[in-house]
């Protein structure tokens, strides 16, 4: 029996509703949040998110700059840039689009962005909230993949999650929100020995490793949530996700789909945090 789908599209579509409702009602008081995306280089991938999340800004009604700069930026003028904008009120979230050229200390960049206008939640302080569990703005891949499960009906607490892939920006954060909804996670990666043994134990598998269909059916408990947050572009253009699709969704329970699944949430999600920044910027919340 295949697999129930669960849509990233669908759900982003009902989030982005919401949204939209909430930025007519700042509007209304005068406010209208402001989204700062700074793009260096022409990396054709990142063109295409760029221009998703200005697409989302104008959909939603919200105040967008993109900022293209030149390959050969330096550091410096990069630094300038985003000290501009956190002195800038019309901008209440700032995103400069990773990967930066390697001339570019990306770490340098990511704690130069005020804390409050940190929308991708990269910050180490807005990371650091994020460990001990105090508030802070979420990093947008993770907290797509938390609101996919639980819109989909499924109860994370007291589930065993495995997570596959312990990257910075979302295999960590993820296992962080996952411990937050009381699941027991297991942390797999490259130098775990029994990986499709441990992986078979999960309710719910998150897998992001960034290689393309390599999770097949001998790592799923038939029944078992999968969250696949891959984003592979493969030779002849297509996308695929770290997740062999057509096997896995043979023995998964639900399981979400590569593209229309994780990718359109880091984007509506991007929208929350920078509705959330905006309302705190200007003492509405
Ligand atoms: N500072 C920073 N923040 C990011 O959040 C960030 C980043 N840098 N660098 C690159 C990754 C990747 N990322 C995606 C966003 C949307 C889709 C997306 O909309 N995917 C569609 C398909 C889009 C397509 O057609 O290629 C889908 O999966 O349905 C994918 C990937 C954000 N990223």
């Amino acid at each position: 029996m295949t697999a129930s789908i669960i849509s990233g599209k669908k759900v982003s579509d009902e989030i982005r509703g919401s949204i939209s409702d909430e930025v007519k009602e700042l509007v209304s008081k005068n406010v209208v949040p402001g989204l700062a995306v700074v793009l260096v280089g022409e990396d054709a991938a990142s063109q295409v998110y760029v221009r998703n999340k200005e697409k989302a800004c104008h959909d939603l009604g919200f105040y967008s700059e993109v900022h293209r700069l030149p390959a050969e930026t330096s550091e410096q003028q990069l630094l300038a840039l985003v000290d501009t904008l956190n002195q800038q009120d019309t901008i209440d979230g700032i995103l400069v689009q990773l990967p930066l050229p390697s001339h570019i200390n990306e770490k340098s960049v990511i704690n130069a962005i005020s804390v409050h206008k940190d929308v991708d939640g990269f910050h180490p302080v807005n990371v650091g909230n994020l460990v001990i569990g105090d508030d802070s703005l979420l990093p947008c891949t993770p907290a797509g993949v938390i609101e996919l499960i639980k819109r989909a009906g499924v109860e994370l607490s007291g589930k065993h999650a495995v997570v596959i892939g312990r990257s910075n920006i979302v295999g960590k954060p993820v296992s962080l929100l996952l411990q937050r909804e009381n699941a027991t996670v297991t942390m797999c990666h490259s130098r775990t020995s029994n990986m499709a043994e441990l992986a078979r134990q999960a309710d719910v598998l998150v897998v992001a490793i960034g290689r393309a269909n390599f999770i097949d059916s001998s790592y799923v408990k038939p029944g078992a949530v999968v969250i696949d947050v891959g984003m592979n572009r493969l030779e002849n253009g297509k996308l695929a996700g770290d997740v062999d699709f057509e096997s896995v969704k043979e023995v998964s329970g639900p399981i979400t789909p590569v593209p229309g699944g994780v990718g359109p949430m880091t984007i509506t999600m991007l929208m929350k945090n920078t509705l959330t920044a905006a309302k705190r910027n200007h003492g509405l919340v």
